[in-house]
């Protein structure tokens, strides 16, 4: 099984379930993990199935960085809103630590999400 976390800004949500939507057939074999209002968003326009912690303002990105500590995490795909700040930045940064720290693939934004889920395709298909 392949672990993704799926993570996006408000700005950025839109992005994110239509690549989702667009890569559907990949995201559906693998186990998901989001954010509240991203997996919730995933859940209704996308239909994928998916594991939902708090909201990134509430914890949910540091949960999700526990799980990637836990080694429950193989790729992160965290679009980020790199023009308006967070009031949980602290957080991000965290999980964008994290993932170097335990060598998880990390993508913030479409070019690298799409070199990933590639990555997973050739995963699934082994
Ligand atoms: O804020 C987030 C990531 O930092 C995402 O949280 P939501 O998916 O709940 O909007």
């Amino acid at each position: 099984m392949v672990n993704v976390a799926l993570i996006a800004h408000d700005k950025k949500k839109l992005d994110l379930a239509l690549f989702a939507k667009e890569w559907k057939d990949v995201f559906k074999n693998c186990k998901l993990y989001a954010t509240k209002t991203t997996g919730k968003i995933l859940k209704e326009k996308v239909g994928l199935e998916i594991q939902t912690f708090e909201s990134g303002p509430l914890g949910g990105d540091l949960q999700i960085g526990a799980l990637a500590v836990g080694g429950k995490i193989d790729f992160v795909i965290f679009l980020r809103d790199p023009l308006t700040a967070q009031p949980h930045e602290p957080d991000v940064s965290a999980v964008l630590r994290i993932c170097d720290v335990h060598n998880i693939p990390l993508a913030t934004n479409l070019a690298t999400a799409e070199a990933i889920v590639l990555e997973i395709q050739k995963k699934l298909n082994n």
